[in-house]
């Protein structure tokens, strides 16, 4: 099966093959080629070049894409996509003038959630669950990364960590899956942290490598949940079952939690609102990727990551969505793209590369997904008529997708 795509306005991030990511200075640029073409056969890439160039094949389906811009589809590496309920009381109460700390401190927040989950059947999570994964797909994401982190039990983690696998299977999106049981401490465990890192450790880990249900493992390394050493050792048993970290920390305090992820070999630190320049330092030369989340910053007005200082360091930037019910109930990366643009300043082509290549070097899978490639799947987002890749950015509440194509197929 054949899909040829003519007259592309503009066909963005096209790349050569083994480009895993991009830093500092390289992130300024956004190769593309005007008046382009795309061949997708079966699910890959199979060609692209310029209009003059074009292939003549009778039989392919073709897909006129006049005055359109074509780009490979977001990679969102940072979720919490498998949840129950939600927490719109939290949303009122925050308007009314509590802060997150005050409502987590009386017992709202990641425990309301875990507490909705429990309570909550299976096939019931995941019918929620799969109602926020079509939406995202549509909205132009064709890699996801869902954690768990909302049981906080045996069973409840083993529950997320299912329905995130059978999401895995019925849609045709790369899932990546991350156990987070050290998200917070439940009700029972407050006065006892060791206890519960050993029921992640000595319970929860063996059962997630026996059924398979996990790529990476993460923690919550923040003041007032998991320390420093408490994540360590949280890493360090990750490790034994090729578990790969890719951390939350320093979203309201820098504890040098980062320094401890590098020494973990860390994939990726994610949220970094709170970010000091020896954390900067820590990070320059690793293969460990900063991952910023501005739409978390922008729903619970806290400070965005300094992107300006990090890539002016030579770092490299990934940019997610962190889709949740307590900080981010939003799955759309376009949001993102324009958040990073307004607030963070990154320029368009730096925000496109964070939510492309580098959001799928995140993921650890920028070998098959984040750029226009050959023999790279075709994940796709077609743009309604637009007069540059700049416009979507710039009109950041309009949807500008025409289309969107995952594995070869429209969704
Ligand atoms: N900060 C930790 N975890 C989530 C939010 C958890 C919640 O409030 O439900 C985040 O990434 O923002
Ligand atoms: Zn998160």
């Amino acid at each position: 099966m054949q899909t040829l795509i003519i007259h592309i306005k503009e066909l963005i991030q096209i790349r050569e093959i083994g480009i895993q990511k991009v830093s500092g200075s390289e992130m300024a640029d956004l190769p593309l080629l005007k008046n382009a073409f795309l061949l997708i056969e079966n699910n890959l890439i199979a060609d692209f070049g310029l209009m003059n160039d074009c292939p003549t094949l009778p039989d392919a389906k073709v897909i006129d894409a006049t005055e359109k811009v074509v780009l490979p589809t977001w990679c969102d590496s940072h979720t919490h996509l498998v949840y129950a309920g939600n927490r719109v009381q939290e949303f009122v109460d925050r308007i009314n003038g509590l802060s997150y700390k005050e409502i987590a401190n009386r017992g709202g927040g990641i425990l309301n959630s875990a507490q909705q989950l429990n309570e909550t059947d299976e096939n019931e999570i995941y019918e929620q669950s799969k109602v926020r994964l079509e939406e995202v797909m549509k909205l132009g994401t064709g890699a996801i990364e869902i954690k768990s982190g909302y049981g906080l039990t045996v069973e409840g983690e083993i529950k997320m960590l299912r329905v995130i696998k059978r999401l895995a299977e019925n849609y045709p999106i790369k899932i990546k899956a991350t156990f987070l049981g050290a998200h917070a401490f439940p009700k029972e465990f407050k006065e006892n942290h060791s206890g519960y890192i050993e029921l992640i450790i000595n319970e929860m880990l063996p059962k997630i490598a026996e059924e398979n249900l996990a790529d990476y493992i993460d923690a919550f390394l923040e003041t007032g949940y998991f320390t420093v050493e408490e994540t360590e050792r949280i890493m360090e048993a990750g490790k034994k079952y090729g578990l790969i970290s890719k951390i939350h920390v320093n979203q309201f305090t820098a504890i040098n939690g980062i320094a401890a992820c590098v020494k973990h070999n860390a994939l990726t630190v994610d949220h970094l609102e709170i970010v000091t320049e020896e954390d900067i330092e820590v990070l320059k030369n690793t293969e460990t990727m900063p991952v910023a989340l501005p739409s978390c910053s922008y729903f619970i007005s806290i400070p965005y990551t300094p992107a300006r200082k990090m890539i002016a360091a030579g770092l490299p930037l990934a940019l997610a969505t962190d889709y949740n019910p307590g900080t981010t109930p939003s799955g759309n990366m376009n949001f993102v793209v324009a958040t990073a643009c307004i607030k963070m300043k990154m320029t368009p082509e730096e925000a496109i590369n964070a939510a492309t290549i580098n959001g799928a070097y995140a993921m650890g899978i920028s070998a098959t997904h984040g750029s226009i490639t050959k023999g790279k799947k075709a994940n796709l987002i077609i743009t309604k008529p637009i007069h540059s890749f700049y416009q979507l950015p710039y009109e950041f509440g309009s949807n500008l997708i025409d289309e969107v194509i995952i594995e070869g197929k429209t969704v």
